[in-house]
């Protein structure tokens, strides 16, 4: 299966490369950050299922006193107990259906970590987006694991280095999986830019492991 990793350093250096990736330990203690990217990962595009089945919320979002819809649609599934809020917005929780634990069963026999929670955003088109931002709420712990399938349309996602600003942008195809691994989270933002060119509708399952 093809598969792309990126070793982030914050010595303003990235590495990147095709197939497979031996963590070295002298280099490892520089890392800090690790991202694998599959573009074909998954066999079907569930993106008709996601669209039509998940239950899209449109939520406002007060920054800085000022109250708008978020740019997208989201919602959030998870075992039972398994709640989640991010810039202050409480979302209700849904159970898994069997489709969802067919896809988080795959993704967790290739991360070999388990999920319990997953947040689902739906690009409807270019003007919808996600601003910078790290998977670094508190409930996450310090060292997050987060994993993101994607389908239908390609989207850019950009990352970017706290330090040195450093930017890596990966264009995020339909049945994709990108991984995350720690210490991402701490040491870099990502978002999903706004984009003045038609995109396709575009939906992402991010993957999550809540602490109670
Ligand atoms: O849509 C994406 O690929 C990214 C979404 C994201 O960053 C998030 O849900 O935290
Ligand atoms: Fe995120």
């Amino acid at each position: 299966m093809e598969r792309w990793w990126y070793s982030l350093f914050s010595a303003n250096e990235v590495s990147m490369g095709q197939g497979s990736f031996v963590f070295e330990s002298e280099v490892e203690s520089f890392l800090d950050g690790m991202i694998e990217y599959y573009p074909n990962f998954f066999k079907d595009d569930e993106f008709s299922y996601l669209k039509e089945k998940l239950n899209w919320r449109k939520d406002l979002i007060t920054i800085f006193g000022k109250t708008n819809p978020i740019p997208r649609l989201h919602c959030w599934y998870g075992d039972q107990g398994i709640n989640y809020e991010y810039s202050n917005i409480h979302l209700p929780r849904n159970d898994w259906s069997s489709e969802l634990i067919k896809i988080k069963d795959e993704i967790e026999e290739k991360v070999s970590t388990r999920f319990n929670g997953m947040l689902a955003n739906y690009y409807r088109d270019g003007s919808d987006y996600v601003s910078w931002h790290s998977d670094d709420e508190k409930s996450l712990g310090p060292n997050p694991t987060i994993a993101c399938a994607s389908f239908g349309g390609p989207r850019v996602f950009s990352l970017k280095n706290r330090k040195s600003g450093e930017l890596i942008k990966i264009n995020l195809q339909g049945r994709s999986l990108l991984i995350m691994h720690p210490p991402t989270q701490r040491e870099w933002l990502h978002q999903i830019p706004k984009s003045k060119v038609f995109e396709d509708e575009r939906i992402s399952l991010t993957f999550r492991f809540v602490h109670q």
